[in-house]
């Protein structure tokens, strides 16, 4: 097993105009020489792109908010209509019916890549907090994991005898496919010309340099998931990455393979634009329902009439999230793509038999509901719901996908994506959003991406709907009309939030399932900030991101 990664105080690195300025034990190993100058070669050619990009995004935001409303492109029209199909699929990736996702730590990535699913996908996005330490023992237990020698020993603890992790045989592991973090992520332990890097060119970058030449000699190749994309521009930013690190690599041209996440509500506008910028190498789209849910608040955030109930109401079959999953469906396979479904957020709790029953009926009901749809595939959360999954896949959908289920009785207007929905905010929901986001912040601002709460997977995307929630409710009056209130006649104010928060720290300083306990005070304030900033923050991340050394 190679060293355990732990930070350690040491001054920032040179090479020519590229500086690393974190320092754990093992990054030599992947920070070469060779994998800097190739990460530097990346930077230089692709951020201006991403940074016009970005200032794109915020362009767009404005128009929303002074009152537009996102719309199918006129310019890309014939994009839409035209006759086209995307590349044909490799055969590692025909058959995906049950992923699995998780953080990149090794025990993780083992039992994943373990667990019978079809696919893992190792994720640098929303279940990664990145500190320099996860990032790199991520690439590192990636790169063994590819090269076959990844393992781990759990040392004894509190009684609990340790515990030997193995890879199985290749054959039986699921395939792998890495979810690098979106655009707007920088990587600031890395600097190049003085400017901090792309988080995602840095993660699939360095990940590709190592893996890409390894996995495209064997029957599996280099495939990403790739998140959080407004619009084919983006996509298409990422289709002259990967193009460009084929040629660098010496890779054969579209061995590099994209999924990518419709998870914002720009996006769903132009799904076939997105699988047409990337069409020598994508092989599907996701719904990333999570994301999806926090950008149609975000987008809408100053559309009265489209304001969301409290998010337990905001389930899939609301009319604008099951116009999104079947416009998605009917595009896929009208286009010989997958169609994957997203996540169901409940996650097994062997300890409460009533909550676990309960807990696996929703997620049952879920894959039900997408396998009858028309998906090909879908996530889960745990290992514990590999074979749930599965069993309703293999039910309904007896050869590798279902591509021949054209869904052409969808007829989905820009109407039906932006539907409002019907529901209430009652205070358990407001208070729900409250100790979710001050849970999920001190988790984070520990080093930790994903927690369950409640029986719940936490992470960057099921918080950011808290998040943004908590900030739209609050900020209603800012328009000079009566503020929201809740189903009880309580206005929504910033008392009622003080309210939610003060019995917080003491009901979650002293919890020992409370991960990250010491950083609740620092998560309550940075909470507050958040939620009396004027204008709405991009990402949590963000902010959060700017506290870590
Ligand atoms: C909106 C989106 O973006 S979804 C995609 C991003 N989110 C995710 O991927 C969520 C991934 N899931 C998780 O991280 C975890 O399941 C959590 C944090 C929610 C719960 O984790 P835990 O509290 O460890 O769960 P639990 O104790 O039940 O785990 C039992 C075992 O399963 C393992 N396990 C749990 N989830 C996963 C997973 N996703 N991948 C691999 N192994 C897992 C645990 O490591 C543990 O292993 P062990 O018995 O060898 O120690
Ligand atoms: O990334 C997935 C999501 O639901 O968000
Ligand atoms: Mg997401």
């Amino acid at each position: 097993m190679s060293a355990v990664l732990k930070p350690q105080a040491e001054p920032p690195e040179t090479l020519a105009g590229i500086e690393v300025l974190g320092r754990v034990d093992g990054q030599d190993a992947l920070l070469t020489p060779a994998a800097l100058a190739f990460l530097a070669g990346l930077q230089r050619r692709f951020d201006a792109e991403r940074q016009a990009r970005l200032a794109a995004r915020v362009e767009r935001q404005a128009r929303f908010d002074a009152g537009a409303l996102p719309d199918f492109r006129e310019d890309t029209r014939s994009i839409r209509e035209g006759d086209w199909r995307v590349a044909p699929i490799p055969a590692a990736l025909l058959d995906r019916r049950v992923e699995i996702t998780g953080p990149v730590d090794p025990k993780m990535v083992i039992n994943a890549l373990n667990s019978g699913a079809n696919c893992y996908m190792a994720d640098f996005e929303d279940s990664t907090a990145p500190t320099w330490a996860n990032l790199l023992e991520g690439q590192r237990a990636l790169r063994e994991a590819v090269a076959g020698t990844l393992e781990f020993d759990a040392p004894a603890v509190d009684g609990k005898p340790g515990k030997a992790y193995r890879l199985k045989p290749e054959a039986e592991r699921a395939v792998l496919i890495v979810r690098p973090r979106g655009w707007h992520l920088d990587e600031k332990h890395v600097r190049v010309d003085g400017q901090r890097m792309s988080g995602g060119l840095f993660d699939l970058g360095l990940f590709a340099f190592h893996n890409a030449a390894t996995l495209v000699s064997k029957d599996r190749g280099p495939y990403f998931y790739l998140p959080k994309l407004q619009c084919m521009e983006e996509a298409a930013l990422w289709n002259a990455v990967l193009d460009e690190i084929e040629v660098q690599l010496n890779l054969p041209q579209g061995a590099m393979k994209a999924t990518v996440l419709i998870e914002t509500l720009p996006a769903a506008f132009e799904m076939d634009e997105i699988l047409h910028a990337l069409r020598s190498r994508i092989v599907g789209l996701n719904c990333g329902r999570w994301d999806y849910i926090f950008s149609y608040i975000k987008t809408l955030r100053a559309h009265r009439d489209r304001v969301l109930p409290e998010r337990g109401q905001v389930t899939m079959t609301q009319p604008f999230l099951r116009a999104y999953s079947e416009l998605l469906i009917k595009t896929c396979h009208h286009r010989g793509a997958h169609a994957m479904g997203g996540m169901a957020a409940q996650i097994p709790n062997p300890r409460d038999p009533v909550a676990n029953a309960a807990a696996l009926a929703r997620v049952e009901a879920d894959k039900l509901r997408e396998a009858t749809a028309g998906h090909d595939g879908t996530w889960v959360a745990h290992p514990g719901l590999v074979e749930l999954a599965r069993g309703i896949f293999d039910a309904r959908m007896p050869g590798p996908h279902q591509h021949d289920v054209n869904r052409d009785d969808v007829k989905v207007t820009a109407e039906d994506l932006l539907k409002p929905s019907l529901g209430t905010i009652t205070q358990a929901g407001f208070y729900g959003n409250v100790e979710v986001c001050v849970r999920y912040l001190a988790a984070w601002l520990d080093g930790n991406g994903c927690v369950p709460i409640h029986g719940m997977m936490e992470d960057a995307a099921t918080a950011e709907i808290s998040r943004a929630q908590l900030w739209q409710w609050l900020h209603f009056p800012d328009d000079g009309r009566e503020p929201l209130h809740l189903d009880d006649g309580t206005p929504v104010d910033f008392a009622l939030l003080e309210r939610a928060l003060i019995g917080l720290p003491s009901k979650l300083g002293n919890d020992p399932n409370v991960v990250g306990a010491s950083r609740v005070d620092a998560a309550i304030a940075m909470l507050a900030e958040l939620t009396h900033r004027d204008t709405l923050a991009e990402f949590l991340t963000l902010p959060a991101y700017d506290t870590f050394d």
